[in-house]
């Protein structure tokens, strides 16, 4: 999967990846009227209109982003609905040949970490049959507990050729509380990022790990150390717009190739109809301004690259 996003980013000339993130309040109200019209005031309704939204976006960008990152706490808030919402969304994005990130963060003891990769990247075993259940193609994965809840996701990426990002510097305000605490006189980070070098280094693609790292936009000094510390490491680069990160800052978080990065934008781009900017494309138009929003970042992050 390492070598199809980066063959996919190659092609489209663009290293992005779209958040689809979607909450009631960012979701047009004609679509949430329609769906309470049908399913009543329900987790159903919701889930529903979570649906035609996500389907909306997906239409207007899969030939211009070659990947997108559902983040899991906006399906999982509608209950059972909602990850139905997510499956179909998983689905329906793959169908389209866009690569799916599934934005889950999970990771616990060896063993638990074992069904959290069978579940979102492999194939649980009923009967004489393995069946692939969420079956998205990259997940996220936070190391707090060490190589034991890795491992289990690099055995099952190695097995499905899929891959994972480990969360390294995160991009929100608090992520220096325990990120940037020194240890030996290096900030937990680095020794995060040189752990993600040892757990990806028996099972490289092309050119690339399947184990990437995850490195806040809004972190630029960082991202440009964690760049040399992790050569082979594709950096999934959140914090882009929303959170206030830039095209300008992000040129270190890429290799000399004009690869090793791909930026994260979900809010910037999903709820684009809501900006000032793209105001004039209107509720009705929503996924044509996504689109919009969605050329206008690649064109940033392409002058910052190249
Ligand atoms: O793993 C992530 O994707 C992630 C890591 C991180 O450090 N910061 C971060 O914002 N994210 C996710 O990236 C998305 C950012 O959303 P926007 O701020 O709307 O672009 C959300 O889905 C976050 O959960």
């Amino acid at each position: 999967m390492i070598n199809k996003l980066v063959e996919k980013i190659q092609k489209m000339d663009a290293p992005v990846v779209v958040g689809l993130d979607p909450t009631m309040k960012n979701i047009p109200d004609y679509i949430i009227k329609k769906a309470i019209e049908e399913y009543g005031e329900t987790l159903e309704a919701a889930a529903e209109a979570v649906w035609e939204y996500n389907k909306g976006i997906v239409d207007a960008i899969y030939d211009i982003v070659p990947a997108v990152k559902p983040q899991i706490a906006m399906y999982e808030q509608f209950g059972l609905e909602g990850l139905k919402a997510f499956k179909k969304t998983v689905d329906y994005c793959k169908s389209k040949d866009m690569v799916v990130i599934g934005d889950v963060k999970r990771g616990d003891i060896g063993s638990t970490s074992e069904s959290y990769a069978i579940a979102h990247l492999g194939r649980v075993t009923v009967g004489s049959k393995r069946i692939a259940a969420f079956d998205e193609d990259f997940a996220t994965v936070n190391p707090y507990l060490g190589t034991d809840g890795i491992k289990p996701f690099v055995d099952v990426c190695r097995e499905e050729k899929k891959g994972i990002f480990v969360l390294v510097k995160t991009s929100n305000p608090s992520s220096g509380e325990f990120q940037d605490r020194l240890i030996d006189g290096k900030p937990l980070y680095e020794i995060v990022g040189e752990k993600v070098n040892e757990w990806g280094s028996d099972c490289m693609g092309n050119d690339y790990s399947y184990v990437g790292a995850v490195v806040g936009a809004t972190y630029p000094e960082q991202g440009e150390l964690l760049r040399k510390v992790m050569p082979k490491a594709y950096i999934l680069v959140p914090g882009y717009g929303a959170q206030g990160g830039k095209g300008s800052d992000l040129a270190h978080f890429f290799n000399k190739d004009g690869l090793g990065a791909i930026v994260n934008s979900s809010r910037g781009i999903i709820a684009a109809f809501k900006q000032e900017k793209y105001a004039k494309f209107g509720a009705e138009h929503y996924a044509e301004a996504s689109r919009q929003a969605a050329l206008d970042m690649i064109e940033d992050i392409n002058s910052a690259r190249k």
